[in-house]
């Protein structure tokens, strides 16, 4: 039987992410790491891991340059991950993660990215049509935008899809969320700082509102120990998780951008995929990188998530 098409996750702005490990980091000391890792890293990519985790075919996809953009790469060789990454002039970012388990605590430093020029912005997006036009079942866009792209290159992917029928989720914040809605992604997934920061209202359900009537098919808001709201023209419901994990929760947010992908892809009912989004968010915490999660945590959870109609 042919393989089916892909899910294709979109990071324009890659990364080789640095995870510290420092028990009892101390500011304004020298500190000495205990651990390191290093992989292939950005919103997308860590969606797709997770995603070929949960048995999904996929094709990573985006920009990435320089001698960085190469370790990029070779770490997606191994295990392989499809890629169709299109090469540019600039360096490849690094993102570095301080995890300190003694302060159950995680600080992120995000570099902004290699500059894009504008030839280089036309010819990924001829690269990114191609793609669809072979075929996918959903594309995920993730992650931060680098410089020299437009505030609005998220809507130009987006409408790229929608013009072909492919449904579009997409995690962004800041510059480059609201300027995408007018496109019309199926589903944005903020955080609560992030909705927020799009709307200036603090509820997060009159937020989340906001954002649907300026062209969001859905918005899934994670809400932190309160678990995820789906808002959505079917109803809104909210899920919280069973109990509260302590660990790394840096990549949660794209575990649960993989379940909603899935759950879109599915036609899952809304209540479904917001427990299957939370429950693999908080197995992610337990993991100590991000793009993985903790199956057996995975497991026990998801039955316990209490998803409730608003
Ligand atoms: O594109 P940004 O918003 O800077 O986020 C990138 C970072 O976020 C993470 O995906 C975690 O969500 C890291 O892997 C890191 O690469």
């Amino acid at each position: 039987m042919p393989a089916p098409d892909p899910i294709l996750t979109v990071t324009l702005n890659t990364a080789l992410d640095l995870t510290y490990h420092v028990p009892g980091v101390r500011l304004h000391h020298s500190n000495r790491v205990a651990q390191v890792a290093a992989r292939a890293g950005g919103k997308g990519i860590n969606v797709a891991r997770v995603l070929d985790r949960l048995g999904q075919h996929t094709l990573v996809t985006g920009l990435v340059g320089g001698p960085t953009g190469s370790a990029v790469r070779a770490d997606l060789a191994r295990p392989p991950l499809a890629e169709a990454l299109f090469t540019v002039r600039g360096e490849t970012r690094r993102t570095v993660a301080v995890v300190d388990p003694i302060a159950a605590d995680v600080t992120l430093f995000n570099e902004p990215g290699p500059r894009i020029t504008a030839t280089e912005w036309a010819a990924f997006t001829a690269h990114y049509a191609r793609l669809l036009d072979a075929g996918c079942r959903a594309v995920v866009l993730a992650g931060s935008v680098p410089p020299g792209l437009p505030s609005d290159a998220y809507g130009t992917l987006v409408a790229l899809a929608r013009q072909r029928g492919i449904p579009v989720l997409l995690d962004t914040a800041g510059p480059w969320l609201l300027p995408a809605l007018a496109a019309g992604p199926d589903l944005v997934k903020p955080n609560a700082d992030e909705l927020h920061e799009a709307t200036g209202l603090a509820d997060p359900l009159a937020a989340a509102q906001a954002l649907l009537a300026r062209g969001a098919g859905a918005v899934v808001a994670s809400l932190g120990a309160e678990g995820m709201l789906a808002v959505t023209p079917q109803g809104a419901w909210q899920a919280v998780p069973p109990e509260r994990l302590a660990g790394n929760p840096t990549g949660a947010g794209d575990s649960a951008v993989a379940a909603l992908s899935v759950g879109q892809v599915d036609f899952l009912p809304w209540p479904q995929r917001l427990a299957e989004a939370v429950a693999l968010s908080a197995a992610t915490v337990l993991s100590p990188l991000a793009g993985s999660y903790d199956e057996a945590a995975y497991r026990s959870l998801l039955p316990r998530v209490r998803v409730t109609a608003l």
